[in-house]
């Protein structure tokens, strides 16, 4: 890829396509009950560490070193646990502004999916199933990270397609202006509106009719209305959080 071949079409593309993976990622995570000693501190005794954040540590370090954060766009959520690449790096494009690419909201989306989000569509149930439980959870973190770190491109090409426009706000470190001009409200809609559609369709459970074993009383894996609030309240916020933070260091 050119650097010339990264659009706002081209990143919106991708923002749209990443709504499946984080649909898809959801159900997954629905199978499993909320399994709250997954997430008790005290429940691994003296690793004085949830057993989710080992969990998180352990498999970054491992797919630190398989290479996975060569890639501009993947984002650890414990960087202090990470190791070098064991192969020698594919040399990535990086279209970022070194000093504006370190903007990270990490903290925030793993507190939002942990305190907000998971209880919105699972169980209060346990079945034991830890590891799987917070393997699922690692996949929908890594996908939201991913998406919310998007904010850092669309920025980028949204400054290189006006500097006119940005730059005054960017010199007055002026927040409040810069959020309103990166701001697409119909956008932001029909993404809601498509997350909400895409999980309608994804999510639906699946049954013969009455000459048949009945599967499911739901209808859906994960409601809608949940995968559209997880956009509506917290990944476009933050996506655009990501956005501003990224303006303010663009000319540093
Ligand atoms: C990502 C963009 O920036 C903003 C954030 C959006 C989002 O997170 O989906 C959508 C529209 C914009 O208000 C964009 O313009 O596409």
């Amino acid at each position: 890829k050119s650097l010339s071949s990264v659009t706002i079409d081209s990143l919106r593309a991708s923002l749209e396509k990443q709504e499946d993976f984080i649909v898809f990622s959801l159900i997954e995570r629905a199978r499993y009950p909320y399994n709250s000693f997954a997430y008790d501190p005290s429940f691994l005794g003296n690793q004085n560490c949830s057993f989710v954040e080992l969990f998180f540590r352990e498999t970054e370090a491992m797919e630190a070193k398989f290479g996975r954060y060569q890639n501009p766009e993947e984002l650890p959520f414990f960087p202090d646990y990470t190791q070098p690449p064991l192969a020698p790096p594919h040399r990535f494009q990086n279209i970022l502004h070194p000093p504006a690419a370190s903007v990270n909201v990490s903290r925030r989306i793993w507190d939002m999916y942990f305190n907000d989000l998971l209880p919105l569509f699972t169980k209060k149930a346990d079945d034991g199933n830890y590891q799987q439980t917070v393997a699922s959870d690692l996949i929908c973190l890594q996908a939201l990270s991913r998406r919310i770190h998007s904010g850092r491109f669309v920025a980028e090409i949204k400054f290189r397609d006006s500097p006119q426009n940005y730059i005054p706000a960017i010199q007055a470190k002026d927040s409040e202006t810069l959020m309103k001009l990166l701001t697409f409200t119909s956008v932001e809609e029909a993404v809601v509106k498509r997350v909400f559609k895409k999980a309608e369709i994804f999510g639906q459970n699946v049954n013969l009719g009455k000459n048949y074993v009945k599967e499911s009383e739901s209808k859906y894996k994960v409601e809608p209305s949940v995968a559209a609030k997880l956009y509506q309240e917290w990944v476009i916020p933050f996506t655009k959080q990501v956005e501003v933070g990224y303006l303010l260091r663009r000319l540093i």
